[in-house]
Order: C-alpha cells, then sequence, then structure tokens
C-alpha cells in the first residue's frame, strides 16, 4: 500500500517503497515502474517513510495530474501502487453505474466473501478503489469500482486512461429504481 502525497517539491511523490525494488540498487537512480519513473533522492535510505520523486514519461498516462480533480486521487489512496509493472499489465474490469446502484456491494460480496447484509454498512464511493484479484495464477485482474457520480462528460475525464487496457465493464443498474429520476443522485 503506497499512499501518494504531492508536495510542492516534486511532481509527485511516492511514500514507501515498490515492492520490486531492492533497497541497494537504487538510490540516485531511476527506476522503471510500470508507465512511471522513480527517482530516489540522493542520500536517501529506503524505508516505509522514504520519499521518491516520480517522473512522468512522455507516452505514459502516470500518477499525477492524470485523473479528473474529482476523483480524488490524493493522499489516501490506498491503492495507487498498483501502478507497479505486474498490475499495470493486469486485465482491468470496471465497475460503473449511477450512485447506490449496488457496484461497491457486488465487489464485496463476489470477491471478498463479505456478507450481504453487511453491504447495508457501505459508505458511498468518492474516488476510484482499485482492487487486485490475484487468488491465483489463473484468477489475476483487477477491478476498478468507480463512484456513481463521476461525470463522463466534464472535460477533466481522462478516458483514454481508464479505458484504455480496460477488459471488461460492468455497468451496474438497481433494478427497484424504475425511472432515472427516481435513482438518488
Ligand atoms: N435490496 C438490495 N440492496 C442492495 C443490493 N445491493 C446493494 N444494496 C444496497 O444498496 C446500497 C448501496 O450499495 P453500494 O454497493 O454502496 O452502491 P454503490 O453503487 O457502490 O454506491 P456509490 O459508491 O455511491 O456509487 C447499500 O445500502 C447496499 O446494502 C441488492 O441487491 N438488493
Amino acid at each position: 500500500m503506497i499512499p501518494v502525497v504531492k508536495p510542492t517539491s516534486c511532481k509527485a511523490c511516492i511514500v514507501g517503497v515498490p515492492l520490486d525494488i531492492g533497497a541497494k540498487e537504487k538510490q540516485g537512480k531511476y527506476h522503471l515502474v510500470g508507465k512511471v519513473n522513480f527517482r530516489f533522492k540522493d542520500g536517501d535510505i529506503a524505508g516505509p517513510n522514504s520519499m521518491y520523486e516520480v517522473e512522468q514519461l512522455a507516452d505514459s498516462y502516470g500518477v499525477s495530474d492524470s485523473f479528473p480533480k474529482d476523483f480524488d486521487y490524493g493522499e489516501e489512496e490506498p491503492d495507487i501502487e498498483d501502478s507497479s509493472a505486474s498490475s499495470d499489465s493486469k486485465p482491468r474490469i470496471l465497475l460503473m453505474g449511477l450512485r447506490r446502484s449496488g457496484k461497491s456491494s457486488i465487489q464485496k460480496v463476489v470477491f471478498h466473501k463479505m456478507s450481504p447484509n453487511e453491504t447495508l454498512f457501505l459508505e458511498s464511493t468518492n474516488k476510484i478503489y482499485k482492487d487486485d484479484i490475484s487468488s491465483s495464477s489463473f484468477v489475476n485482474f483487477q477491478i476498478w469500482d468507480f463512484p456513481g457520480q463521476v461525470d463522463f462528460l466534464d472535460p477533466t475525464f481522462d478516458y483514454e486512461m481508464i479505458f484504455r487496457g480496460t477488459g471488461a465493464l460492468i455497468f451496474v443498474i438497481d433494478a427497484q429504481v424504475r425511472t432515472r429520476k427516481n435513482a438518488e443522485f
């Protein structure tokens, strides 16, 4: 779990150590992780609280400045470390639909064995939640649970980053909502 913070000193910084990087080989060097270059500050010793500068490659959709502001991809995003090469190349399934239609419930019940009753207490999703599903070498993919209030027509919506590499999109509809007018927005 590597939360992303954005101090003013660099474009984006990642706190924590990308799992696939050895501690010794990286000081002052660039290391390619997914589509992002991580540059370790001189003299910095790798550790759980180390800070690393991140440079976005010219042709990549990197960690910083790529997502709509409303998605709040900031400090608490727990799965942003999914930019590791292995996660990035995993097949991706998108869960989309109106607010309170049941997206997170499906994800929790199907993939995390949550009891359906417990979903009553799920809070509304306010940013894209990325979940690695890798129970075996055959079952190995990512689920992106979207907030219901995403405005797909917003010019800042980075549809290319989101849909590029997507294997499937599940659009969840609440069968009890008879018209869109009655749906909770
Ligand atoms: N009756 C019924 N309620 C459900 C079902 N699935 C989900 N719910 C309830 O619907 C509510 C919203 O579910 P969520 O899974 O949070 O919906 P969501 O689409 O992720 O919502 P947002 O994050 O706001 O977009 C919760 O109180 C769930 O318990 C279902 O199949 N039947």
